[in-house]
């Protein structure tokens, strides 16, 4: 089934700006695919599109089939945490739940496990200011995911995070994508990632985005620290690296004849 259909996509700012596409991609259900390309390609603007927290200039975008339009909704992180300082761990990850006045046995027992998905059980009660960042943005997976959605939008969450962080976040997030079936679309800079967690990886060429590649990461599941310093994962970061390095080269920066 599909997920998430973008049908010629485009965006172009008020200014001017010819931030995107057109863009055609279509995501399945459970699937794990990543966005990369060069910086102001248009990665945010497409995942906020796909969100809803923009509209296309053109083309048309799709969730769930025509038939059958989903209505299971959205979760997003965002790069920065983006937590409330005077409120609980456990109040930040319940609080999409106050907005939409869901205050169901279900949604807040999903509150507490989700806490504990994501390794915070035991810091329910703290508040962000206690939490080093990579707990932060364990926190704001957690608020993403507690109205239980069909897909989970992430704009380059671990990008502000040391190595060691961000590489245990990236196990934790296959985990949860594993256990919760979730339909993941990542934004990132890294190729390193993007290759560790995808199951495709969609490469975008300079402003305005368009598709220049795919990449599907035929690695077997679960991955871990193993498949990380595997000779396949290898051959897949490079080949992907220079997709990347073909996609960003502006045209200016051609050679002519
Ligand atoms: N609200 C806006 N108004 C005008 N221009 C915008 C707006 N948001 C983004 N842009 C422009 O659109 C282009 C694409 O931006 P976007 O943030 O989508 O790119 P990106 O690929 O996610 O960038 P980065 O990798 O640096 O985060 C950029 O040139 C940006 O300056």
């Amino acid at each position: 089934m599909t997920a998430i259909r973008c049908s010629e996509i485009r965006k172009v700012y008020p200014r001017g700006v010819d931030a995107l596409g057109p863009v055609s991609l279509t995501i399945d259900e459970g699937e794990f695919v990543s966005l990369l390309g060069p910086s102001g390609c248009g990665k945010s603007t497409l995942l906020r599109i796909i969100a809803g927290l923009e509209r296309p200039s053109a083309g048309e975008i799709v969730i769930g089939t025509r038939t059958r339009p989903s209505s299971g909704g959205i979760g997003f992180v965002f790069q920065e945490p983006t937590l409330m300082p005077w409120a609980s761990v456990r109040d930040n990850v319940r609080l999409p739940l106050r907005l939409t006045h869901d205050m169901s046995a279900a949604s807040l027992a999903r509150v507490d496990d989700l806490l504990a998905r994501v390794g915070l059980a035991e810091f329910a009660e703290a508040y962000p200011r206690e939490l080093s960042g990579g707990m932060k943005m364990r926190v704001s997976l957690a608020r993403a995911l507690v109205t239980d959605p069909d897909i989970l939008l992430l704009d380059e969450p671990f990008a502000a995070l040391d190595e060691i962080t961000r590489f245990r976040l990236n196990n934790d997030l296959l985990a949860l994508w594993r256990d919760l079936g979730k339909t993941v679309v990542f934004v990132t800079h890294s190729v390193f990632e993007s290759v560790f967690l995808s199951q495709r990886v969609v490469v975008l060429t300079a402003r305005p985005g368009q598709i220049s590649s795919e990449h599907r990461i035929d690695a077997p599941e679960p991955r871990d620290e193993s498949f990380r310093t595997s000779a396949p994962y290898a051959a897949y970061c490079r080949e992907v690296s220079a997709a990347l390095a073909r996609a960003s080269v502006a045209p200016h920066d051609m050679v002519a004849g």
